[in-house]
């Protein structure tokens, strides 16, 4: 009987799901004793999943497509530089109002660097508290009557998060897009980001730095305000500062000095020892006055382009702090402050002299400069009208550290007490006895008899108080011992210079 053509050898495709022919006999049992499914529909399963992916990317594409026509037609957008403060602002209202409450899953978690926490846990490694940061690249929201989209890039997130001081919130840029032909609702959105932050931020100082790149500025820190009043200096010099700053701060000022041609701007020097409250000084303005704080560390300014382009991107309305501002030298001194080993900025006297009067200082900024060395400063530098007023800040004085022991030591409302801890003190379980007010002023009375007058710095006295703590009665007992180590201790050079300059500083001021 004649056998039927096979071309090439090829069998008869009815025979190739034939199961006597290739053994796959065992295999349809196996399919059939758990599946109703037909092994000869493998083969359009098989070819359905081959094109899949490329309908997918189809879908995609077209989808994509779509999505620009519509937001060329349908949808206005505002993009906002990471480095802008509104981005900040932005970012917190779509954490706090979308994020948060969709309770989201995804996390990026580091840990937590440069908070006050609690220090005893913060001794252990494992014990550092992790910061998780929501992960969202883009979300949709309802906003008065409007649809808006709010977009972040995922890769400049991640840049974000490998900078150590990032605290998770803004700094990437943001697109903010809402449907219609008007940016209207968009700026009415952002109004309304502007006024939650401020609200937010009435218990903190946001403290801007340039990022590690020196690229841009990138907020460093939220700091909880440090009431003034924590910074221990003289009173009168406190309240005429303070004074200054308002009266400058007030918009009629401001229409003042430009209906005469002046510069609308204000600089501030504080001078002293190190340890003496400068930068917490600077800290306690920017919340008195609700101001954010610019922080250029002048001795790692690059050049003065760099220090130009940074002047440039600040905002008005903000302090700008220039720290350790001795490290400028002029060219005539580089070399004498060269051989000192003095620690030297990229920047010069002239460039810094530029971006202090160039145009985009005189926005109502604040300007506070700080230094160590005041010896060492240009007299073209801390000029009237580059600075109207200089800060002395010194060690401390009698009548202050009074006032730091009882701030120290003053009863709080959560029930802590300025009293050591009574062992087996059956009638008082928790072990704390009440010390009035009264009590805590007359130990600081005593307390500041021991300790002679503008010797110490406050940054010392703090040191002294972390170890007492827990009793007002033992600081002040244990303070004329320490007093006395403290004097036996080699005084150091630097200081002594210093403190001569307190001495001639009548006629700096
Ligand atoms: N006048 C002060 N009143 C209260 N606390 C102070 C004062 N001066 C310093 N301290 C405390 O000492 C620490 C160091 O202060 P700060 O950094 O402000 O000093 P500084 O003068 O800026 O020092 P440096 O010149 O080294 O930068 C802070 O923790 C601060 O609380």
């Amino acid at each position: 009987m004649a056998q039927p053509f096979h071309a090439g050898g090829a069998i008869n495709h009815l025979q190739l799901f034939d199961p006597s022919i290739h053994g796959l006999g065992i295999m349809r049992t196996f399919w059939n004793s758990w599946s109703e499914l037909d092994i000869t529909h493998l083969g359009s399963i098989v070819a359905l999943a081959g094109v899949a992916p490329a309908a997918w990317r189809f879908i995609q594409r077209t989808g994509q497509e779509a999505w620009t026509w519509i937001k060329r037609f349908f949808i206005a957008s505002v993009t906002i530089p990471g480095s802008d403060p509104i981005n900040r602002n932005v970012a917190s209202w779509v954490l706090a109002k979308v994020i948060e409450p969709q309770q989201i899953r995804f996390f990026t978690a580091k840990t937590e660097i440069g908070r006050d926490g609690n220090e005893g846990q913060l001794l252990k490694k494992t014990r550092r508290s992790v910061q998780y940061c929501p992960h969202w690249e883009s979300t949709w929201f309802w906003h008065s009557g409007s649809l808006f989209v709010v977009s972040r890039p995922a890769e400049s997130f991640k840049a974000a998060m490998t900078d150590p001081s990032y605290d998770g919130v803004g700094g990437e840029e943001l697109t903010i897009s809402c449907f219609g032909r008007s940016a209207a609702p968009i700026k009415s959105f952002i109004d309304t980001c502007r006024e939650f932050a401020d609200k937010q931020a009435q218990y903190f100082v946001i403290i801007y730095a340039r990022d590690r790149y020196g690229l841009s500025w990138k907020p460093k820190a939220r700091k909880p305000i440090r009431r003034i009043e924590t910074v221990h200096f003289d009173d009168t010099i406190k309240q005429e500062l303070l004074l200054d700053i308002k009266k400058y701060l007030d918009p009629r000022t401001s229409r003042l000095y430009r209906s005469r041609s002046m510069p609308y701007r204000r600089g501030y020097l504080f001078y002293g020892p190190p340890g003496t409250g400068k930068s917490s000084l600077s800290t306690a303005l920017g919340g008195e006055f609700g101001l954010d704080l610019y922080e250029v560390k002048v001795p790692s300014v690059a050049n003065d382009s760099d220090l130009e382009q940074m002047f440039q991107e600040i905002p008005p309305q903000c302090i700008v702090l220039l720290e350790d501002i001795d490290a400028v030298w002029s060219d005539r001194e580089s070399e004498t402050q060269e051989a000192n080993g003095a620690a030297r900025s990229g920047c010069t006297l002239s460039g810094l002299l530029n971006v202090l009067d160039g145009v985009g200082s005189q926005e109502g900024r604040v300007v506070i400069m700080t230094t160590n060395k005041p010896e060492r400063l240009d007299s073209a530098l801390v000029r009237p009208g580059r600075v109207d007023m200089k800060v002395w800040l010194g060690n401390i004085s009698k009548n202050c550290a009074e006032q730091m022991f009882i701030r120290m030591f003053t009863p709080e409302s959560d029930g802590w007490s300025p009293l050591p801890k009574k062992r087996n003190d059956s009638s008082n379980p928790q072990g704390s006895r009440q010390l009035d007010l009264e009590a805590v002023r007359m130990l600081a009375r005593t307390f500041a008899d021991s300790i002679p007058e503008d010797t110490f710095t406050p940054s010392q006295l703090q040191g002294f108080f972390q170890l007492h703590l827990e009793s007002a009665v033992e600081a002040a007992a244990s303070i004329s011992t320490w007093v006395e180590k403290e004097m036996a201790k080699k005084v150091d050079k630097d200081f002594e210079v210093i403190s001569n300059r307190h001495a001639c500083r009548v006629n700096y001021k």
